[in-house]
């Protein structure tokens, strides 16, 4: 099982994944994270680029998209390998970061199109005001304006293809629990548990 967090810097994808984590091995399953962009040569560049002022400009728009993809085709074996062991992945990101963060659309699908879908993506949506107050803001794209539009194009594309949206505005342990039912019916878990 791949699934994915999606969701603006800030939603709380890093905090709902390592409890997701937890309650998949506490329920049995064996259960890994890969994050995107990863540890690899690639992804230490785009890491880089990413605290660069001119990150937004097109043509460094167009070269992260082209990094993204390479940086994401490099983690495609280690994901076909831990599926093969039946290991349940849960990934920080995946190519809808792509088409929510760069373009044009069209463009970032093409380049993308050998990289592995995923079973299941949680979009954690947040407004980019919430997003913001939470994180320190070292990136580019940490921006209201850019944030805003980031967030429009997520949930359009959850209109599209089914993301389970995922109310981020609420306390960690209401979201977590709204996490838990929505994957619980993949795995046959059973979910108890009333947050006030
Ligand atoms: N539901 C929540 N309510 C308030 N604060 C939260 C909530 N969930 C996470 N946080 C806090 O918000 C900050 C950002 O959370 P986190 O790192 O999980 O987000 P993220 O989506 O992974 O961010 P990024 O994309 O920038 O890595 C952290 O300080 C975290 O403790
Ligand atoms: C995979 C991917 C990521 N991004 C952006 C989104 C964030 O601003 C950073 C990643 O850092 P974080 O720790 O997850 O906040 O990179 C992107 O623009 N395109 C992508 O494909």
């Amino acid at each position: 099982m791949y699934i994915v967090f999606e969701g603006i810097d800030g939603a709380g994808k890093s905090t709902q994944i390592q409890h997701l984590k937890e309650w998949l091995i506490e329920s049995g399953f064996k259960t890994e994270i890969v994050v995107e962009p990863t540890n690899s040569d690639v992804g230490k560049l785009i890491r880089k680029i990413l605290r660069n002022p001119n990150a937004t400009n097109e043509n460094t728009q167009r070269t992260l998209g082209l990094l993204f993809a390479a940086d994401r085709m490099l983690l495609m074996d280690e994901i076909e390998k831990k599926e093969n062991e039946k290991i349940a992945i849960i990934s920080d990101r995946s190519f809808y970061s792509s088409l929510a963060y760069q373009k044009p659309f069209e463009w970032i699908k093409e380049i993308n199109k050998y990289v592995k879908k995923p079973d299941i993506v949680l979009l954690l949506d947040l407004d980019e005001k919430s997003a913001l107050s939470r994180i320190e803001g070292e990136d580019t794209f940490e921006s209201d304006e850019f944030l805003k539009n980031v967030r429009k194009n997520y949930l359009k594309m959850a209109e599209e293809s089914n993301f389970k949206i995922i109310n981020a505005n609420t306390g960690e342990n209401r979201v977590k629990l709204e996490i838990k039912r929505a994957i619980a019916p993949y795995f046959e878990i059973c979910v108890s548990g009333i947050i006030e």
